[in-house]
């Protein structure tokens, strides 16, 4: 199998830079609508509550200028189910917040909040946009997933990345069983070009969302270089599969 697998740049981080000075550049437009021209096949987009990157006026103009997916990453809220609802996206991709976190720490609690999660996956569902549940690869959260209503997980795959023992395992694993329970799979979180490989290999796992290396790997080779190098990688460790 060497079904190609979907690259989901995440462009948070030119945000990030753009904010550093309060001004409009770099623009996370401009870098998204680069990286689509340079083979990404959808973008992702990470409005926090605090907004310390991507702001809503980000949002708006990736929706109204980008011709390829756009993927909202969102907090489990009212807030950003509304604001998802009116700017219908592709795909929401909901995803735990803590106000004083660095980055993303762990997947999605959504065994322990099933009752309030599966109206707002409903919602966002009846609005047309697929939903994705980024989980750790735990078996529980998982079958969660699929109760409540959604159409995908994204294998929060950090753990991996930090060179936890035994993740490659889980992760293989839970991709199985999301497949299994006819979700589609996705993973993200902390890939780089030394670590993407594994990932990429696991036959599920139909796309993978990666952000961080990549932009500040652009810093130094330029975004278009940078994703062509990426999108190479995972087609050669796609190629590997029987
Ligand atoms: C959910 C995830 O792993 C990332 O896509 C998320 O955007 C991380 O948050 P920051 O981009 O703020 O680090
Ligand atoms: N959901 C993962 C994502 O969008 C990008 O994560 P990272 O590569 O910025 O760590």
């Amino acid at each position: 199998m060497s079904l190609r697998q979907r690259l989901g740049v995440n462009i948070d981080h030119v945000a990030t830079i753009r904010n550093a000075r309060g001004g409009v550049q770099p623009d996370p437009v401009e870098a998204a609508l680069l990286a689509v021209k340079a083979g990404a096949d959808g973008i992702t987009a990470h409005l926090r509550e605090d907004r310390r990157h991507i702001r809503d006026e980000d949002l708006i103009r990736l929706r109204s200028s980008l011709r390829a997916p756009l993927n909202m990453e969102m907090a489990a809220t009212e807030e950003m189910v509304g604001l998802a609802c009116g700017l219908k996206p592709h795909a929401c991709c909901i995803v735990p917040e803590r106000r004083e976190e660095v980055t993303t720490e762990g997947g999605l609690n959504v065994a322990g909040q099933a009752v309030s999660l599966a109206p707002m996956v409903r919602r966002l569902t009846d609005k047309g946009i697929r939903v994705s549940l980024f989980v750790d690869p735990v078996a529980e959260q998982i079958a969660a997933a699929a109760a409540v209503g959604a159409a995908v997980v994204e294998l929060h795959t950090g753990a991996y990345a930090l060179g936890a023992d035994g993740e490659i395992a889980r992760l293989k694993t839970a991709a199985l069983q999301a497949s299994s329970l006819g979700l589609e799979v996705h993973a993200g979180h902390g890939l780089s070009f030394g670590n993407v490989a594994p990932v990429a290999a696991i036959p599920q796992i139909v796309e993978l969302n990666i952000g961080h290396f990549l932009i500040g790997q652009a810093i130094f080779d330029g975004l278009p270089a940078v994703i062509q190098e990426m999108r190479r990688l995972m087609d050669a460790a796609r190629n590997t599969l029987p």
